[in-house]
């Protein structure tokens, strides 16, 4: 083993003789930011699910730091596309929450200022006190990353997480969310359509195809190909497309989006 998270010949099969995805490996290393990108129903979101530990594969298996992924860890923090938050608990209260089940004896004055420096983190101070009924899509989304960062994960799993907002508050979001990633050196695999925010974001893009009729019969999907990001690191969303090999990178990926991912 090699990758701080590993994945070793995944596939997931509801159905024994088609399954959505075989013979699925990838690494990740400490620190490094990892997109998947495919079309629809390829089975990204059942791969982040199985690295969560909330799905499990059908073949294959997945290991973070060494040990096999067998559940849910709080080692994991998860981010949905919707925000997942508890309608009846404040700001506070929501990432008091996953911080107290994290670390159960902390004394309060500690509860407190880690719970208000990440609220900080995500711009979101004067809205501390508010239940999510107050807020926007965006900040909703902003305190589903807060609480994800909050309990200090060894890895960040984020399901296409700007996916509901529109384009600017999605920007905005974006540089905070690379800003935070850069400062912690946190671990990400993230799910996005968007191809440019892959580009942005991610040091390596895997492409992901889907299960298809052959000639031959049914084949399942899987990883097509991983991009490496040659971009700078300092890359950011204003200059991104002025960069030298941002548009053969961009026509790449999304040559492949239109003419192979569907059939490999
Ligand atoms: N519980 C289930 N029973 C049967 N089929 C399922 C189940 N869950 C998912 N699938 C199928 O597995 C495939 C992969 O689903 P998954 O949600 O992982 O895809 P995805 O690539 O994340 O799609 P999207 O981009 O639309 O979110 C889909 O074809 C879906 O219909």
């Amino acid at each position: 083993m090699t990758g701080f998270l590993q994945v070793e010949k995944l596939g997931k099969a509801y159905q024994a003789d088609k399954p959505v995805f075989a013979d699925v490996s990838f690494a990740i290393d400490k620190g490094e930011f990892v997109c998947i990108i495919g079309h629809s129903g390829c089975g990204k979101t059942t791969i982040l699910n199985v690295l969560a530990g909330l799905d499990t594969a059908s073949a294959g298996h997945a290991f973070m730091d060494g040990r096999e992924i067998a559940g849910p860890s709080l080692e994991r923090g998860v981010v949905f596309q919707g925000h997942a938050l508890m309608p009846w608990l404040t700001v506070r209260q929501n990432i008091e929450f996953a911080v107290k089940s994290r670390w159960p004896d902390m004394p309060r004055a500690d509860l407190n200022a880690h719970v208000e420096k990440f609220v900080a983190m995500v711009g979101l101070s004067p809205a501390i006190d508010k239940k999510p009924s107050q807020l926007s899509g965006g900040m909703k989304q902003r305190v589903g990353i807060a609480r994800a960062f909050s309990i200090q994960p060894k890895m960040l799993l984020l399901d296409e997480p700007f996916g509901a907002l529109d384009a600017l508050t999605r920007g905005t979001i974006q540089d905070e969310l690379m800003g935070i990633v850069r400062e912690t050196q946190q671990t990400v695999f993230m799910i996005t359509h968007d191809v440019d925010e892959a580009i942005l974001l991610a040091d390596r893009i895997l492409l992901m195809s889907n299960g298809s009729e052959g000639a031959n019969g049914y084949v399942p999907g899987g990883m097509a190909e991983v991009v490496v990001n040659t971009l700078p690191r300092s890359r950011t969303r204003a200059q991104l497309h002025h960069l030298d090999g941002y548009y053969d990178l961009r026509n790449h990926i999304v040559d492949f989006l239109v003419t192979r991912a569907k059939a490999h």
